[in-house]
């Protein structure tokens, strides 16, 4: 006949004929290869892959940031996902449960961090907090950290100086024209706290930090060429990366190195005074938390209120709401100030901040973890050696946990969490359902000092402000573009005019 001699058939009949042979060796070696199936390790599942470049190619056809394209690619395949990016293995993290498990319940097998190729230059061979790998070294420099900067105590006690930078920030505004760069102001406010509070005076070099450290984030995305095929080092040559990152590292360590020369100068003169003048900065190798902390704490600072602000001109209701809190509780303590008592009374403005770092988790998949033994993660086993990240923002944007309006912006939500379902707001917001600053023995330790400073500075901006998109710009067309990097700032400067508020 015909039918059957067309190719089509003959392609079918050799289709079959491959699964009817497959299904018969099965059912011939039946005992052998159940015995191997269940020594087998479950992966997790995967979309397809290609040689060589393993599941790249998704990462790159997505077009977008990699935290959206990984979110879209676990929606189809599950929360947790296995992908082959070159010649590692990644394992993306985006259900609460799951991150508990990871973050919590086998928080020491997944407490370390994998050696980047950018963390290795930048971070001096991955001796500081950030990319240290775990174990007593990084607990030593994490425990210093902690201590000199940031307990709760000493975040209280920077109450005085955090108030002073942004009073000075206000004015700078004031003074300006209306028009102004948001995202300048509030990078310039964070970075003067954060060398107020590490140095006790303001360091220079902003302009310069500012540009290097956005370089050192964008590179320390986790996504390079090199960072995905390490025994290729050649690439990183090829591709420019590697140079790049060493230019970087220049810029950065001769600005920190100004920074540390300075408060020594500082220090000797204070001290032939009888004066008190700040602390030591430890010797080397503690000298590259210095760095940590100026990137750590300035950027992620900044980029949270450059989204809060965002968000607010986008919906003036939630920022007449704020401001109308606000300027309650001037008048009440009658100042023309905000003081730290004011702000820690604050209602709205803390679920602002709180439901923009659930949108805009600065980090949003955490720093990347590396498995340093394996587990079984949601029945599926995760090999020694493969990278895990957590997808805090899928996990922020989960509707079984916030509802069908997960994508809007709602500060109110976290208020309707803490009644009815008898699990308090503070369980949700700091839950596995919010993850902006991580958990486990490698969260953000600098969640006090972060928290305070942006919950001071926004309150003040919006109490002393009001604030209006400029001329021609409607809520709806105020770009939300996000940049690539390890820390997922606003891809455009937001601009916004601001109007001085005068209490009655
Ligand atoms: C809104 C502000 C901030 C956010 C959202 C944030 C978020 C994060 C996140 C998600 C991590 C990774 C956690 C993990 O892997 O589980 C992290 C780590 C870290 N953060 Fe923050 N951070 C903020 C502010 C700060 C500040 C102000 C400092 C210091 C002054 C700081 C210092 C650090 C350090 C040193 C680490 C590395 C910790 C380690 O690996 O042991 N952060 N941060």
């Amino acid at each position: 006949m015909e039918l059957s001699l067309s190719p089509f058939f003959v392609f079918v009949y050799f289709f079959l004929s491959l699964i009817f042979i497959q299904l018969l060796i099965r059912v011939v070696a039946k005992p052998k290869s159940q015995t191997i199936e269940l020594e087998r390790p479950c992966r997790a599942p995967s979309p397809w892959k290609l040689p060589v470049i393993g599941h790249l190619h998704h990462l790159a056809l997505g077009g977008g940031v990699p935290h959206r394209t990984l979110h879209d690619l676990a929606r189809r395949h599950g929360p947790l996902l296995h992908l082959r990016l070159g010649e590692v293995d990644h394992y993306v993290v985006s259900s609460p449960e799951l991150a508990r498990e990871v973050l919590t319940t086998h928080d020491l097998a997944f407490a370390s961090r994998p050696a980047l190729a950018a963390s290795t230059v930048m971070c001096y061979g991955n001796t500081d907090i950030a990319f240290s790998p775990y174990g007593p070294y990084w607990r030593q420099l994490r425990k210093i950290c902690v201590v000199e900067l940031l307990s709760a105590k000493r975040v209280r006690g920077f109450a005085a100086l955090r108030e002073e930078e942004i009073a000075r920030a206000l004015r700078g505004i004031s003074s300006s024209a209306s028009r102004v760069n948001l995202s300048e102001r509030v990078y310039a406010l964070a970075y003067a706290i954060t060398s107020r509070a590490a140095f006790g005076a303001e360091c220079r070099h902003l302009g310069r930090f500012e540009a290097a450290a956005k370089k050192a984030i964008k590179a320390g995305s986790g996504f390079a060429v090199a960072d995905l095929f390490p025994s290729l080092g050649f690439l990183g040559a090829l591709t420019g990366t590697s140079a790049g990152i060493e230019r970087t590292h220049r810029e950065l360590d001769g600005i920190i190195e100004e920074i540390i020369g300075e408060h020594e100068e500082k220090r000797e003169r204070a001290k032939k005074k009888g004066e008190e003048c700040g602390y030591d900065i430890p010797e080397p190798p503690h000298r590259v938390c210095v760095q940590d902390v100026f990137i750590a704490g300035t950027d992620t600072t900044a980029t949270t209120l450059a989204w809060a602000m965002s968000e607010l001109l986008r919906h003036p209701d939630a920022m007449a709401k704020a401001q109308s809190e606000l300027r309650r509780s001037l008048r009440g303590g009658g100042g023309a100030e905000l003081r730290d008592e004011d702000v820690a009374s604050l209602r709205y403005t803390k679920l602002v901040v709180k439901e923009t770092l659930r949108l805009h988790p600065p980090l949003p998949l955490l720093l990347p973890r590396l498995a340093r033994e394996p587990r079984r993660v949601g029945g599926h086993e995760i090999p020694a050696g493969s990278r895990v990240l957590v997808s805090a923002w899928a996990i922020g944007r989960d509707a079984r946990r916030w509802g069908d309006d997960a994508e809007a912006f709602r500060p109110e939500r976290f208020d309707e969490e803490g009644e009815g379902e008898g699990e308090g707001e503070g369980e949700k917001w700091m839950g596995f359902e919010h993850l902006a600053f991580g958990a486990g023995r490698r969260m953000c330790p600098g969640m006090g000092f972060g928290m305070a400073s942006v919950e001071a500075a926004l309150a003040s901006l919006l109490c002393f402000f009001d604030w209006e998109l400029p001329e021609g710009t409607e809520a709806g067309d105020l770009d939300m573009g996000e940049l690539v990097g390890a820390v997922v700032g606003r891809r455009s400067d937001l601009w916004a005019v601001a109007i001085p508020y005068r209490p009655i």
